[in-house]
């Protein structure tokens, strides 16, 4: 079974290889079609599910996974939020978010000005490809959970519902 991930973020391709060691794995440049700054759960989480879908659609025979980056509001207050979504060939859909931590004011007065998160946190950081690396998530944890790990987690989440559900 060969599995399509739906993003060249090295993050996310190596999440999935993480987690799925004896697939092959592929990447694909897939739009989201949703903006390029999520600003919700639903949002994100659609991100995810149409990444996937093209994915599974690309190839027949193979399983889609997305994973989505954004941001969500939870009583007034910035959150980083994730989700990912994993299509099977036969159209099943499973998704799964992943941890949301807070952002500080200064972020989410740039995000509302249109600057994307990635940008933001390169400069705020003053590191480079942060969005590549370490993430926000990262960064706002002192590097004890990277992009990568969180991604991995949502991916095991997927895996593992797909596992429970199909046998
Ligand atoms: O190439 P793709 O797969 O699109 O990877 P991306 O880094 O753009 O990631 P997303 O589209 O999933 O994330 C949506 C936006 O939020 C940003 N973002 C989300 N989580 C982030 C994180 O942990 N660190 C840095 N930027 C993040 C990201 O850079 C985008 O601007
Ligand atoms: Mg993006």
């Amino acid at each position: 079974m060969k599995i399509i991930v739906g993003s060249k973020n090295p993050t996310k391709v190596q999440a999935v290889k993480d987690v799925f060691p004896n697939n092959e794995v592929k990447s694909l440049s897939v739009p989201s079609d949703v903006s390029s700054q999520p600003f919700s759960d639903e949002e994100t989480r659609i991100g995810a599910i149409n990444r996937a879908t093209q994915c599974a659609q690309s190839a027949p025979g193979s399983v889609g996974i997305g994973l989505e980056g954004g941001v969500m509001y939870v009583e007034n207050q910035l959150f980083l939020c994730n989700w990912g979504a994993l299509v099977t060939s036969t159209n099943e859909i499973y998704t799964a978010s992943g941890a949301r931590i807070l952002l500080p004011k200064e972020i989410n007065d740039e995000l509302t000005s249109g600057v994307e998160l990635g940008d933001i946190m390169d400069r705020y950081a003053k590191r480079n490809g942060v969005r590549h690396k370490e993430g926000a998530i990262g960064i706002f944890t002192n590097d004890l959970v990277s992009r990568q790990e969180m991604f991995k987690h949502v991916v095991l989440l997927l895996r593992g519902q797909r596992e429970h559900w199909e046998k």
